[in-house]
């Protein structure tokens, strides 16, 4: 689009704010964004509407429809609950849960979202105070409910907000929902939304629910005997200013550990998240305070969760007693082996037993599961999709655990979307298994690459901001689209997959074979001869770019690892370069 037409576009968008039914401070605003002679805030906010991504709305914080503010948010609710009185038109009364994060404006938003269902005539469930997401997962399907919403940005920095939207079987909502909800949406103005809500229709949720929750995480405890014996160990717990700090520290307790030592700085709820530039454990920052605490308090374990806890991330001690943060990948193959080897050592596996993983996380996971007896499906990024797995196989097989290398992980059925609570409660046990077992987790992932194979993964991703960043996100897809890398580090390229027209190119033959996938997404994928497998796409929740990178080797014994781990981060190195990042 030509700029005089954007502004055009814009200008006459945020008009219809001036003339609207909208709030006095927000008609300010807007004026101030048109008065403005610098006009890339106005474009920014104005130039399209909030999109469902990967994990529902996300945006920044702000007037404008590109913006999450009380329009964007009620217009979403009032669409959505337009779109639930269609689809349970035959129910008498239509009940919905609502959690927020530690976020500015999150708990806001929750009123507003709360306002609008019951306005609706829908009934909410309001959690009196923040919690995480999975709880709200949880929730849904305890309460038999037909939705819930939770207002959260994740991981993203403080000048985000978001709208996860959840349907009835506690997954956020995929297609054809998500696409309907959408229709319903757009055919909202402001003056239709309906914020005016019958206190009469909500419920509050506290301290039952999160018993509820903490007794069924408990229930899913493999190995109680190591537990009992080696509750002790030190472990530090980080909710990074966010909701974990409700549930991680009481599920760690039930389970049985006695050792839980806090960052008392971030145990702070805050949406300014003061101690961390971002708030994101994928980031060694977010963790560097708890790695302190654990260096200071001879700790084994280091976790932390993000400020809606579905992310969990951990760090372990190496040979040296130096912290090593594991990445999502590493974390994932922990808890899959794990997983498939208790299962099997207690008898529990009956052929009917299923994993899951997302189609850019490590292979290796399912090398390990498959050659335990159990098989490992393959879904697109986003956790939605794991739960699309988990319906289709409801009633049928027995999921064990899935997850993805964005230290998303679900070890359990009863919830369904990643969970950190869960996830640290088990990684937790895993430690204690180990010692029983006369290993140190860090020995036991080294092993795992000596029994299986060795793996090496990394996520590079490179943010590209605004209006003008997505277009050069888009730039780049197309030129490893249309220009497909002949030769990574050295390996030729030998299959490219191109998920938006669902086909798998063999190179060497010329041969096209479709992808069973149950909708299209923006990713590419290179496999070269030696198995490097390298996945591109444009991240559906924040401005970015994402390469994910995975090589293969041998290692022969735990003594080999430096040197082949040393060898993989050059060849990494070479991948980057042959990539131009
Ligand atoms: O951000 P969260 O923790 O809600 O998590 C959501 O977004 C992540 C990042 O997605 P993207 O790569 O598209 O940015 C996904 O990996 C994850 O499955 C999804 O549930
Ligand atoms: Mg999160």
């Amino acid at each position: 689009m030509e700029n005089k037409e954007l502004l055009d576009l814009v200008t006459s968008r945020a008009n219809s704010w001036l003339e609207g039914n909208y709030d006095a401070d927000v008609k300010a605003e807007v004026k101030k964004l048109l008065d403005s002679s610098d006009k890339s805030e106005l474009i920014e906010s104005f130039y399209k509407d909030l999109e469902f991504g990967t994990g529902g709305l996300r945006g920044i914080m702000g007037v404008g429809s590109n913006r999450m503010n009380k329009y964007t948010v009620g217009a979403a609710t009032q669409g959505l609950s337009n779109y639930l009185l269609k689809e349970f038109s035959a129910l008498p009364q239509i009940k919905v849960v609502i959690s927020y994060d530690c976020r500015n404006n999150s708990r806001k938003f929750a009123q507003i979202v709360a306002d609008v269902f019951t306005a609706n005539g829908i009934k909410v469930y309001l959690f009196e105070n923040l919690r995480p997401t999975p709880e709200v997962s949880f929730a849904i399907r305890k309460l038999g409910c037909q939705s819930g919403v939770m207002l959260t940005a994740s991981h993203n920095p403080k000048e985000y907000n978001g709208y996860k939207a959840y349907w009835a079987d506690g997954a956020q909502v995929t297609p054809p929902h998500d696409a309907n909800i959408i229709t319903e949406v757009n055919k909202v103005t402001a003056a239709d939304i309906k914020f005016n809500g019958n206190p009469s229709l909500v419920e509050k949720l506290g301290e039952d629910m999160d018993t509820q929750f903490i007794d069924a995480v408990r229930s899913v405890l493999l190995s109680p005997e190591s537990v009992k014996r080696h509750g002790n160990i030190g472990i530090v717990y980080t909710p990074i200013h966010g909701t974990g700090g409700q549930l991680v520290p009481k599920a760690l307790k039930a389970y049985g550990f006695t050792n839980i030592i806090h960052v008392p700085e971030q145990d702070v709820v805050s949406g300014d998240f003061p101690t961390v530039v971002s708030p994101n454990p994928e980031e060694p920052a977010a963790m560097a305070m708890a790695v302190q605490k654990g260096i200071e308090t001879g700790a084994e374990l280091v976790f932390a969760t993000d400020p809606d806890a579905d992310r969990f991330g951990a760090g372990v001690r190496d040979d040296n007693g130096d912290f090593i943060l594991l990445n999502g990948n590493q974390t994932m193959i922990i808890l899959i082996y794990y997983l498939v080897t208790r299962w099997r050592e207690l008898g529990k596996l009956t052929g009917s037993e299923y994993t899951v993983r997302t189609i850019v996380t490590s292979e290796l996971t399912q090398i390990i599961s498959e050659k335990n007896g159990v098989e490992m499906f393959e879904c697109f990024t986003g956790f939605k999709w794991v739960a699309t797995v988990m319906r289709e196989l409801e009633g049928k097989r027995k999921y064990i655990g899935g997850g993805e290398e964005s230290y998303g992980f679900l070890a359990v059925d009863f919830i369904r979307d990643k969970d950190s609570v869960s996830a640290a409660a088990l990684f937790a046990e895993i430690a204690a298994w180990c010692k029983d077992n006369g290993r140190t987790i860090y020995q036991m992932l080294q092993d795992i690459y000596v029994e299986y194979g060795f793996s090496k993964e990394k996520g590079i991703s490179v943010v590209k901001k605004g209006i003008t960043g997505a277009q050069e996100i888009q730039a780049m897809m197309d030129k490893f689209r249309h220009n497909p890398l002949k030769e990574i580090a050295g390996s030729k390229v030998i299959t490219v997959k191109d998920y938006i027209p669902l086909e798998s190119k063999d190179i060497t033959t010329g041969t096209i074979t479709k992808m069973d996938m149950p909708t299209t997404s923006n990713v590419l994928q290179y496999i070269t001869e030696d198995r490097t497998k390298v996945s591109i796409r444009p991240s559906g929740t924040e401005p970015k770019i994402k390469f994910y990178i995975e090589i293969h080797g041998k290692l022969a014994s735990r003594a080999d690892f430096a040197k082949v781990d040393a060898d993989a981060d050059k060849k990494i190195e070479q991948i980057c370069k042959d990539l131009g990042i």
